[in-house]
Parts: structure tokens; C-alpha cells; sequence
């Protein structure tokens, strides 16, 4: 089982299966198709979910579209803004796609 985090504020998109990507950057995105994240909360560690990973794909952040958007419950221009301000001048970064357990 791999340790695995998410802000909090998006637990409730997650626990609803609204949210089943995620964009990471560098060891963050050190996962595979077939693995089980031990997912809890960044801010407080609280444990909230098990996901399993789909797929790991790389994707440049310019090559963003309304389809990650949407797998994000955001419009597109709210997804750039996140990314920017977690990984600012990232252009490298790699799409996890997960399912509840
Ligand atoms: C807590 C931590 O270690 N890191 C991150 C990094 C990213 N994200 C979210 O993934 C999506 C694309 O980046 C957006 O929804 C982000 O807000 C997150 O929740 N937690």
C-alpha cells in the first residue's frame, strides 16, 4: 500500500467519485496501474480512502484539455490556475487515474 495525499478541500470530490485524476509532478507521481494508494488528508494526515491506480500517463501542462477538466470537477482555466500555483513553471507532469476500492 503506498502513503498517498490530497488536500483536503478536494476529499468530498473524491469520496463522491467526481474527481479520478489527479496531475502530479516528480516522486509524487511515482506510481503504477494496479497499485493501492493509502490516501488521507495533506493538512491533518487523516486517513479518508483507498484508491487504485488505472493508468499513469504524462501529459505537458500546455497540452491540458476540457477532458482532464472535467475528470478534475473543474472548468479548465480553474484546473490551470490550481496546477500553476502548486507547481509553478511545471510543464512536465504525469496524469494518475484512480478508482475507489
Ligand atoms: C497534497 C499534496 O501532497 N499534493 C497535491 C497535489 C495536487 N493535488 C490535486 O491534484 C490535482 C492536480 O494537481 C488538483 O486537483 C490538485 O489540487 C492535491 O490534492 N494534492
Amino acid at each position: 500500500m503506498i502513503p498517498f495525499t490530497f488536500y483536503r478541500r478536494f476529499e468530498a470530490d473524491i469520496l463522491a467519485g467526481r474527481k479520478t485524476i489527479t496531475l502530479r509532478h516528480g516522486s509524487e507521481a511515482d506510481v503504477a496501474p494496479g497499485d493501492i494508494l493509502q490516501v488521507s488528508r495533506y493538512e491533518d494526515g487523516v486517513f479518508f480512502c483507498r484508491l487504485r491506480v488505472l493508468a499513469v500517463t504524462p501529459v505537458a501542462f500546455s497540452a491540458l484539455n476540457d477532458a482532464h477538466a472535467r475528470q478534475e470537477n473543474m472548468t479548465l482555466p480553474e484546473l490551470k490556475q490550481v496546477i500553476q500555483r502548486i507547481y509553478p513553471g511545471i510543464e512536465h507532469l504525469t496524469c494518475i487515474e484512480f478508482t475507489l476500492c
